[in-house]
């Protein structure tokens, strides 16, 4: 099986990678068309077998899958243009945020199975948060598009009216959750660690709390009490961070990245 994606920038450049060290696309299946070949080479150095190509869309007509990364504002653009290459039997991915799948498929024009997948830069080490919605796709190419995506961390099929939040929640969640990160490791050295040391703990500090949520299933709240002793430290911290706004900034921060 091939695929092509065209992008091979932030997001482009990590499914590619996360591809290649995957079971289901050989390397050399897999075709990354960009017009930088600085973002060509950076792929490169992860896994010398995946085709880097600039400005050449030859492979279109033989992939299996295309996958669209360029940036939402081309996504019109470079669809009227390559279009014509496509073919009813393949599937056309769309990763572009904020680009319905009804604009997609005006756009494209075939009769190819389109998708709208949302994922986040994690899936370049197999640890996405993926999630998709189709359309004039049938149960095996859901099933197929699953399967890639769940080898590149986790995928769940959703209606595409969700998309909004959960691109809030996970695509641009992962960069709160890396500001929460660099917020702790300043505080870690204010109290005197060293950056480095603060940052590893404060990484098997959250990978411990990801982890018990999920083996306890328990929600945060549970697990919060089990932590604040009466009269203690934790509390104390708890409730000066409220204090200065700390649910209601990430739930605000949220919204502003909530776009329709
Ligand atoms: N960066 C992220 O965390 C996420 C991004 N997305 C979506 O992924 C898409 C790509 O975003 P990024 O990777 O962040 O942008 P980027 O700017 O890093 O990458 C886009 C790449 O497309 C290339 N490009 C532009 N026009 C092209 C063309 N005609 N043919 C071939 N290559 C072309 C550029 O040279 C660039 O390397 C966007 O639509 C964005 O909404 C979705 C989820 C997360
Ligand atoms: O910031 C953005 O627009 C893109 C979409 C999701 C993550 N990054």
């Amino acid at each position: 099986m091939k695929i092509t994606i065209i992008g091979g920038g932030n997001m482009g450049g990590a499914i590619a990678i996360g591809l290649g060290s995957g079971t289901i696309f050989a390397p050399q299946d897999i075709t990354v068309i960009d017009r930088n070949q600085r973002n060509i080479n950076y792929i490169k150095t992860y896994n010398n077998g995946i085709n880097g190509v600039i400005n050449d869309y030859s492979s279109l007509s033989e992939a299996d899958i295309i996958v669209l990364a360029v940036k939402p504002w081309y996504i019109q653009e470079v669809l009227e243009k390559h279009r014509k290459a496509f073919n009813p039997y393949q599937i056309i991915i769309s990763i572009a945020s904020g680009i319905s799948l009804n604009q997609l498929s005006e756009w494209i024009l075939s009769d190819s199975a389109i998708y709208r997948v949302m994922p986040n830069t994690a899936i370049a080490i197999k640890e996405s948060m993926s999630f998709v919605a189709s359309y004039g796709a049938n149960k095996e190419n859901d099933e197929l598009i699953l399967k890639i995506f769940s080898e590149l961390g986790k995928a769940e099929l959703i209606d595409e009216k969700l998309f909004p939040a959960v691109t809030s929640l996970t695509s641009c969640g992962i960069a709160f959750a890396f500001r929460y990160i660099r917020a702790a490791m300043e505080g870690g050295v204010e109290m005197g660690l060293r950056p480095d040391q603060a940052k590893q703990a404060i990484i098997q500090t959250l990978r411990g709390a990801a982890n018990l949520l999920e083996t306890n299933n328990s929600h945060p709240e549970v697990e919060i009490d089990k932590v604040t002793t009466a009269g203690g430290t934790t509390i104390k911290g708890l409730n000066e961070m409220e204090n200065a706004g700390f649910t209601s900034a990430v739930i605000k921060g949220l919204k502003a990245s909530y776009v329709k």
